[in-house]
């Protein structure tokens, strides 16, 4: 039997407190096994971002169980989940670069947690060639667009080749051919390296590229 990647039941979040209190998901279960890209849809406000923080441990869990990688996350403390986080590569859109480094740099940075990694330098490069942005190795992310700041932030998602990945409309700032490489670079890390992949994505031109749709409404999956 394999062991899934990430599993979860009972999980429910709220945000506010008192009678602002509100309840944005409701009971969630499942998993994800190693391998597999599972695309999450659903509208706007249906809890598709808050799922996706909580079980890449940015939040705390408030009600729930959730299991990573074999190690619980509820019931950790924020210095235990940072320990989890160094086996997750986050593609938001808030993406948070290094403005102070560039775009080698920033990888290398995420790099210095993966001693075991070998060649570092070369890894940085070839994957920033990868994902075509080989004339702005050194540029600083002032000096990108959009979209390539996106490239920049998919690629130090990627460097490490971790077990999961949590993607947040991965390729919103792309173009078409681009975006069909973003999702060709993660199909080879879920097959060659058995690392789950989870998108959210209303991108029509990738929808049919997961192995699975999780839908969610109101906070609750819909039975598939
Ligand atoms: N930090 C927060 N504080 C209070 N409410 C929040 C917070 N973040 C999200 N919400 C609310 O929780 C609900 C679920 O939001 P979430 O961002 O998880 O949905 P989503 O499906 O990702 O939406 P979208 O597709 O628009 O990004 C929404 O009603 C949202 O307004």
């Amino acid at each position: 039997m394999t062991h899934p990647v990430i599993e979860f039941s009972g999980l429910s979040h709220s945000y506010g407190s008192k009678a602002l209190r509100r309840q944005v998901l409701f009971d969630l279960s499942g998993r994800f096994d190693p391998g597999e890209i599972v695309i999450v849809k659903g509208p706007s406000g249906s809890g598709k971002t808050t799922f996706l923080t909580l079980i890449g441990g940015l939040r705390a869990t408030q009600e729930g169980q959730i299991s990573v990688l074999g190690q619980r996350l509820d019931g950790t403390s924020a210095q235990q989940r940072l320990q989890i986080r160094r086996h997750i590569g986050f593609i938001f859109q808030m993406h948070n670069l290094i403005g102070a480094l560039t775009a080698t740099q920033n990888l290398l940075m995420a790099l210095r947690l993966h001693p075991e990694i070998p060649a570092p330098a070369k890894a940085a490069r070839d994957l920033l060639e990868q994902v075509g942005l080989s004339h702005a190795l050194d540029k600083y992310p002032r000096e990108m667009s959009g979209g390539e700041r996106q490239r920049v932030a998919i690629a130090r998602a990627l460097v490490t080749r971790p077990k999961i990945v949590l993607a947040d409309e991965p390729t919103a700032s792309l173009d078409g051919k681009t975006g069909k490489m973003v999702v060709e670079l993660l199909r080879d890390l879920a097959s060659q390296n058995g690392s789950a992949v989870l998108m959210v994505t209303h991108d029509a031109r990738i929808l049919d590229t997961g192995d699975r749709v999780l839908e969610m409404e109101d906070g609750r999956i819909r039975a598939a």
